[in-house]
């Protein structure tokens, strides 16, 4: 199977009060194995709720989330949350590290809910840690490091436990130039050199630039595809 994720006619809708608000509207996609994919699009969109359904955060109103050919829109809600932790991998646009714990207990919080020993925790932490090229601030804490160096430790995190599917929201939103740059180049050697599936939200046209494809979303609907600069 080439493609990792399928949706097919995907719709979420909300009623608050007596509106139906329909952020997503019959919206289908497909992303390949090791494709890098960004998001644009104003705001309001359905940026958001769209990543929020491929990640298994949300559940469609209607259609299917086919992700490695299984409809997580089938899924309970422990389903999910089991699923997510085993095949998702998210990144943020404000790192979300807890503040009191070193780069590397923050990369190790996703393997506790596994069972793996000590030593084979430290293993993956470190190999993580060393391919975002962190090993050496390991014992850093998140106020200890550049915002740069903190969505490393942040992806670190979101790959820890290999899933193949990363999403990500704005996670160069907070950063200055030189950084943002660094971290899409990291995002794009997930893609090509370790086969990560990526599907990242943007409003920065440099940011999706560096993604394969680039997908215009308005009103819950896809609209367009294409890079707004070239490379
Ligand atoms: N839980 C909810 N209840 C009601 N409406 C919601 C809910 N979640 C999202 N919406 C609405 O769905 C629409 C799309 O929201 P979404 O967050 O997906 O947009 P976005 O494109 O990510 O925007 P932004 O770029 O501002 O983050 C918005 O109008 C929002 O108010």
């Amino acid at each position: 199977m080439k493609n990792l994720i399928e949706i097919k006619d995907a719709t979420k809708s909300f009623h608050k009060n007596k509106e139906t608000i329909t952020p997503l509207d019959k919206l289908s996609l497909d992303v390949g194995r090791g494709e890098f994919l960004s998001l644009m699009g104003p705001s309001g969109s359905g940026k958001t709720t769209l990543l929020n359904l491929i990640a298994g955060i949300d559940s469609p109103t209607s259609g299917e989330i086919l992700i490695n050919g299984n409809d997580i829109a089938k899924l309970s809600r422990s389903q999910l949350t089991r699923w997510r932790a085993q095949h998702v991998g998210y990144i943020f646009q404000l790192y979300h590290l807890v503040p009191i714990l070193s780069a590397y207990e923050n990369v190790e919080l996703p393997l506790l809910l596994g069972k793996w020993t000590k030593a084979e925790r430290k293993a993956k932490v470190m190999a993580a840690l060393d391919l975002v090229k962190l090993s050496d601030r390991a014992q850093h804490r998140p106020s200890e490091l550049s915002g740069g160096q903190e969505q490393r430790v942040a992806i670190a995190r979101a790959i820890v436990h290999d899933p193949e599917l990363l999403v990500a929201d704005e996670p160069t939103g907070d950063l200055d130039r030189e950084s943002a740059d660094s971290i899409l180049r990291l995002l794009g050697d997930l893609a090509e050199k370790h086969g990560k599936t990526i599907v990242m939200v943007t409003h920065d046209p440099k940011a999706s630039a560096a993604a394969h494809r680039a997908l215009q979303l308005e009103k819950g609907k896809l609209v367009g595809e294409g890079h707004l600069l070239s490379h």
